[in-house]
């Protein structure tokens, strides 16, 4: 072996070497992974994404895949004619869009997640919050400026039953949820997906909520800065949450829900970043915003 093959065979299992104390941590640990819409766009990304959840289960975690979809549910309610509006981040839902929410992300957007992930192996198992009641939905109106606004059937997640989820890990394989939720009186409801993962992450005691997007991760002074926060504490994101806009908002807030309900680290991580999945937990790389209860 030349000098050179020496030293590279040495850098891989340095590499391997630095996951040893994770792979103790985590083991039989269950990871609840929001992968955003944004960042699921390409096709390279997706399929590093869909490697990075399989690794995880061989390396014996418990992986928990909820998947989001907006830019898919946009893209078709444009070809209806259908205008898309969000107030606080969150979609303005008439009883037309809820079937097309629907419709793309427990018909299509999941489909495909689940697909991707069996790619690999005969793991992935689709659920929407409907299936077995693992999600209760019930309406909320956004919040604008402090004050209550309408924005149809969406909803907030008031009971979970996990469940069907747990047997599922039990068996070895990976849950790939769909935020789409009932209600109690009947409705179906569009759960914006971060929301639907905190709810998820904290019902099943995971020990990390990691949740992918199309940033770097939480901009201090955003859009003015680019200035990644790489970590804050609960108190300290209650203090924000109220300056953030658009889809920050609910991430932050189900980062902030996750950690106040016992789950002991969230992280916000770019999802255009091949495999950060498996940087943010098997390496020291301090990539993207954590919070901290
Ligand atoms: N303070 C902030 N830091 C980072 N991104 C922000 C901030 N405020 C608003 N944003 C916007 O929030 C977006 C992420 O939310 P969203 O589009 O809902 O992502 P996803 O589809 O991954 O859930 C970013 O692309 C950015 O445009
Ligand atoms: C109420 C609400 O806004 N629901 C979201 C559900 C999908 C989602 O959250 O997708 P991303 O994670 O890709 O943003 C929507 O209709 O777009």
């Amino acid at each position: 072996m030349s000098t050179r093959d020496r030293d590279q065979a040495l850098a891989k299992a340095r590499v391997l070497i630095e996951a040893l104390p994770w792979l103790k941590d985590f083991r039989d640990k269950v990871v609840v992974i929001k992968f955003g819409g944004n960042a699921m766009v390409d096709e390279q990304l997706k399929q590093a994404f869909a490697e990075d959840v399989v690794f995880l289960r061989h390396a014996g975690l418990k992986p928990v895949v909820v998947h989001g979809g907006g830019p898919q549910v946009t893209a078709a309610l444009d070809k209806l004619g259908i205008e898309t509006v969000f107030t606080g981040g969150l979609r303005v839902t008439t009883p037309e869009a809820m079937d097309v929410v629907r419709m793309v992300l427990v018909g299509q957007v999941q489909r495909e997640v689940v697909s991707l992930i069996n790619g690999h192996g005969s793991f992935a198992v689709g659920l929407s919050g409907e299936d077995a009641r693992l999600f209760t939905a019930e309406r909320v109106p956004a919040v604008v400026d402090g004050q209550p606004v309408d924005i149809g059937q969406v909803g907030e997640v008031t009971a979970v039953q996990p469940g069907v989820v747990e047997s599922l890990l039990r068996d070895g394989l990976i849950p790939v949820v769909t935020s789409v939720s009932g209600g109690d009186d009947g409705l179906t409801y569009n759960v914006n997906a971060d929301t639907a993962a905190a709810a998820l992450a904290v019902a099943l005691g995971a020990e990390k909520l990691v949740v992918l997007t199309d940033v770097e991760g939480l901009y201090a002074d955003w859009p003015a800065t680019d200035e990644v926060v790489s970590s804050l504490r609960a108190a300290e994101l209650e203090a924000v949450l109220p300056t953030l806009s658009s889809g920050m908002i609910p991430k932050m807030t189900a980062c902030l829900r996750a950690v106040q309900g016992g789950v002991p680290k969230a992280h916000v991580l770019d999802g255009r970043v091949p495999h950060s999945v498996l940087l943010e937990i098997f390496t020291d790389e301090g990539v993207g915003t954590e919070v901290l209860p």
